[in-house]
């Protein structure tokens, strides 16, 4: 991140004094590095305010370290001390006792303004330059609730089947943190805008196999607030804030306490992105920071559950992934059950947790929370939601997650995880990206996109797109910067480019070899858009394959001195051995593919040719000899 303007801010904070009129400009660093070292106004200002961190409910001072390193320098410090974690698929119940969890999830809307300020709501534009008066409290501000935040909100909550309430209306939450200029958080909590709904999970969404086929969990309301600034913390006890993210519109999704495993409960999470994702409510998934999720967790014994009673709970704020929401549940339900063995009470209380660790910490016990003084807002009227808005929302609402999983499986042919994922990854704009490609190679193959495909025949072309889409697309960000994929389905890769890929392998007019060679090209730009053909033409890489005969004739050279390998697949054909001997035929293929003119050759080809040599010559001559 740019370095955050502190010049106009600063003004403001520390004296009250500001002179621009309606948004808060940001002044570019005269030079690199001139102004790194805060003044002193700023670090008194941080470290007045350090203390409050403890008690504040949301802090995003985290640095960013990449997802994949943390993961890696967990793994190896786990190596090196010699404990050997318990998978978590085989950690999902504790003889004994029964878990309980409810969990609260911040989405960023997807709106172009602030809930209570005309403001822009981007999030990459300079630190501090989308942020109106009313956004950083300035006295004599007033909040104007901007009536299209609603759109994305009540689409998010009909797609949680929940009722839309006629009328809701907003409350101040107080407290003082840095990220929160007014001293409290417009928020709806008595009288949400939504209510009752219900989630549905089923075995493919990865629930824990303990909940058997599907488990329904019940969405207890879904509230309207506003976001909080962006803290970066820096060395010193210094911390830059962006106030771009202050007033962003979110929903709180409120579920029951209905969630009695932890890979359930990261299955809701996952699904819930899922669903926002597809009714276009929510800006970005949790690996950007558009979803975060507080888990809370309770125990009891089993013998208690017939009393209804549930354990205290306590809460663990700020998940900001899948897999520290599973990890995060299962080390404080242990952590829990401990306490309880040794003859303690647990004591509710909110807890943190950072990647990598094996427990969660203590932030605040329950005499330290934060009287909120909730009341209602007198600055705001109530929010009257008509029918009409809720009746053409939901008829415009479009496919939801389980129907088009449905359909990916039954019409596609693709498995329910690559249906998953297809889904899931670029926060749901890569199964956007597989729509676009698909249409393109079925118009070029000339497939009525339309009609049924049922046939295995009718699947291929597609799962090789999904295949692409998924795995090829993948690798190219394992090694370099990311796709660049646009919420509507673009990519630094042309669907259009990918899909005259594909037409070409497909019709086996170049190599795998060769098309994956061409999608680098097109990734680093070596290939301008639409120039595939000539790029195959001028580097001629036009697949010419060998004849029938020539695959014959490498499948005999390949065959010369195996004997031994042979009588396995006559043991085989003999009824001696149960499988197919697959990977010794690859073994001759590999061969095969050595010594012949490889650039020419196709691997499933060679494999056809030896299996059909080896039946209908090699074994008929051994028998023969026999
Ligand atoms: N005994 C319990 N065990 C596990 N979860 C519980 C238990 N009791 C309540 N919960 C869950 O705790 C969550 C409470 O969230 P809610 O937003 O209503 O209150 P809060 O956590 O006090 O407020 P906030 O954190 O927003 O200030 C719900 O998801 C609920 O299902
Ligand atoms: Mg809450
Ligand atoms: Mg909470």
């Amino acid at each position: 991140m740019s370095r955050v303007p502190t010049a106009e801010l600063r003004r403001y904070l520390l004296t009250g004094h500001i002179r621009c009129r309606d948004c808060l400009r940001a002044r570019l660093p005269r030079s690199p590095g001139t102004t790194a070292s805060p003044s002193r106004q700023t670090r008194a200002f941080a470290s007045q305010n350090a203390t409050i961190a403890s008690i504040a409910p949301s802090v995003s001072a985290a640095p960013v370290t990449p997802l994949r390193k943390q993961l890696k320098e967990q793994a190896k410090a786990l190596k090196a001390s010699g404990t050997k974690k318990k998978r978590n698929a085989d950690n999902q119940t504790v003889p004994g006792w029964e878990l309980t969890v409810g969990i609260e999830i911040h989405a960023q809307l997807n709106t172009a303004r602030k809930l209570f300020s005309a403001a822009a709501t981007s999030f990459n534009d300079i630190p501090n330059s989308n942020v109106a008066l009313f956004d950083v409290a300035m006295p004599g501000s007033q909040p104007i609730f901007q009536p299209e935040t609603l759109i994305p909100a009540v689409r998010a909550a009909l797609a949680l089947n929940c009722a839309i309430q006629p009328v809701s209306r907003f409350d101040r939450k107080h407290y003082f943190h840095w990220d929160q200029p007014a001293g409290y958080q417009i928020t709806q909590y008595y009288e949400p805008f939504a209510r009752d709904g219900r989630i549905t999970l089923y075995a493919r969404d990865g629930i824990a196999p303990e909940d058997g086929d599907r488990v329904d969990v019940g969405i207890k309301q879904v509230q309207m607030e506003q976001d909080t600034a962006k803290t970066t913390a820096q060395p010193g006890e210094v911390h830059w804030l962006d106030f771009n993210r202050v007033g962003v519109p979110l929903i709180e999704i409120i579920t029951l306490p209905q969630i009695h495993h932890p890979a359930t409960a990261a299955a809701l999470v996952r699904k819930v992105q899922m669903l926002l994702a597809s009714v276009d409510a929510c800006v970005s998934g949790m690996e950007a920071g558009g979803l975060r999720a507080d888990v809370n967790v309770s125990v009891r014994r089993t013998e208690d559950v017939a009393t209804g009673k549930l354990g205290t709970r306590t809460e663990i704020k700020n998940l900001s992934s899948f897999k520290a929401v599973e990890d995060a549940i299962i080390a404080e339900r242990d952590r829990q059950i401990a306490v309880l063995e040794a003859g303690g009470v647990v004591e509710g209380e909110t807890r943190g947790w950072s990647l990598g660790s094996t427990g969660t910490r203590r932030l605040r016990g329950k005499e330290g929370e934060v009287d909120y003084r909730y009341m209602p807002d007198p600055d705001l009227g109530p929010v009257v939601i008509g029918d009409d808005l809720v009746g053409h929302l939901a008829a415009s609402m479009g496919v939801l997650p389980d129907p088009e999983i449905d359909m990916l499986i039954a019409r596609y042919g693709l498995s329910a995880k690559d249906a998953l994922s297809l889904m899931l990854l670029d926060n749901g704009a890569r199964i956007q990206y597989f729509y676009r490609l698909l249409d393109t190679l079925d118009e070029r193959l000339g497939i009525d996109s339309s009609a049924e495909l049922e046939t295995r025949s009718g699947h291929r072309h597609a799962l090789l797109a999904v295949n692409w889409c998924l795995h090829e697309l993948g690798k190219l960000t394992e090694l370099s910067a990311d796709l660049g994929m646009t919420p509507e389905g673009e990519c630094k890769v042309p669907s259009a480019d990918l899909a005259a890929i594909l037409y070409h392998l497909h019709k086996r007019e170049i190599t795998a070899k060769v098309a994956k060679d061409l999608l680098w090209g097109v990734f680093r730009g070596d290939i301008t858009s639409g120039a595939v053909s000539e790029a195959i033409n001028a580097n001629d890489l036009w697949f010419q394959e060998i004849s029938e005969q020539d695959y014959a004739a490498l499948a005999d050279q390949a065959v010369e001195g195996e004997a031994k390998v042979l009588g396995e697949f006559l043991r085989f054909k003999q009824g001696k051995a149960k499988a197919y001997p697959q990977g010794k035929l690859m073994f001759l293929v590999g061969k095969m593919m050595r010594t012949g003119p490889e650039e020419r050759m196709d691997p499933a080809s060679a494999e056809r040719v030896m299996r059909s040599r080896i039946e209908e010559v090699y074994l008929l001559a051994l028998e023969g000899s026999k």
